[in-house]
């Protein structure tokens, strides 16, 4: 059975149609590059996998059962974590506070649940600290666990977005355009970094990404969104030249430029 089946889907804003018959089907450990130019509808399919905006149309269904109409927190704790555009950490905590925040909220860490008073709640305490900290070595944040997240350079809280995101342990992580605002270095450790994630955690993952390079060197299978809909899907080489695709990036680059 796939992990993930989108089938269909679409989703109006008003008079604006953001995504139309969109499907795409993920396996369990797979990887997914969800690429398109500026306003293609690429967040917007996270945010309907994620419960936060209900499709007028078509279905998601997470192992055979239909996610439409479920709350964000439950399709979270189903397996299904994600990361943001724009970097979301409590900027004010501490590095592992933001670690075990998700854990908290995730609700899958009753690993004493049959168990009653003070004695489980603390060895529940315990198991969700050394989780937290487990992730930050993995990340090679533990050195910087009592710092504020906000004081972190910017690197370093991509990281720990994703060291949140994998703590509890999801089958499926979205990553929404990790390398926004990296310098081509960057971008290229990140890349390593996502290699690794997918390589260590055996999680599937769908990554939008605006930079081509970056989807084309760690995603053997990618979808190409242009006004809500799939112009192309498939390995980087056919994608690479697909005439659509060129002239959906290409085309609106000279258009610009
Ligand atoms: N809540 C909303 N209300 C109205 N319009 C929306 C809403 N969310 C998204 N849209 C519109 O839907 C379209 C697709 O947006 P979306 O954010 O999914 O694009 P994207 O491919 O992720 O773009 P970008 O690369 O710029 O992040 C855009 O035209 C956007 O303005």
């Amino acid at each position: 059975m796939a992990l993930l089946e989108i089938e269909h889907l679409g989703i109006r804003f008003g008079g604006l149609q953001a995504l139309h018959d969109f499907s795409l089907q993920l396996e369990e450990g797979e990887l997914v590059g969800l690429i398109g130019p500026n306003g293609a509808g690429k967040t917007t399919v996270f945010n309907l996998v994620t419960g936060v905006y209900r499709p007028s149309a078509g279905e998601i269904r997470w192992l055979g059962r239909s996610l439409v109409g479920l709350r964000p927190s439950q399709i979270a704790q189903a397996g299904v974590a994600r990361t943001f555009q724009n970097i979301r950490l409590f900027k004010g905590l501490s590095v592992l506070d933001n670690v075990r925040a998700a854990l908290y909220k995730s609700g899958r860490t009753h690993l004493f649940g049959a168990l009653a008073g003070a004695g489980a709640i603390a060895a529940e305490e315990e198991a969700i600290f050394e989780r937290s900290m487990e992730m930050l070595e993995l990340f090679g944040l533990a050195h910087l666990a009592a710092e504020p997240a906000g004081s972190l350079p910017y690197g370093h809280q991509r990281r720990l977005e994703m060291a949140r995101a994998l703590a509890a342990r999801p089958r499926l992580l979205l990553l929404d355009e990790p390398a926004a605002g990296m310098n081509p270095a960057e971008a290229e450790r990140l890349l390593e970094q996502i290699r690794w994630i997918h390589r260590h955690f055996g999680v599937a993952i769908i990554l939008i990404e605006h930079q081509m390079r970056v989807v084309m060197g760690v995603c053997p299978r990618i979808v190409v969104l242009d006004f809500g809909e799939i112009i192309a899907e498939g390995p980087p080489e056919f994608i690479r030249q697909h005439p659509r695709v060129l002239e959906a990036y290409l085309g609106r680059q000279a258009e610009g430029s």
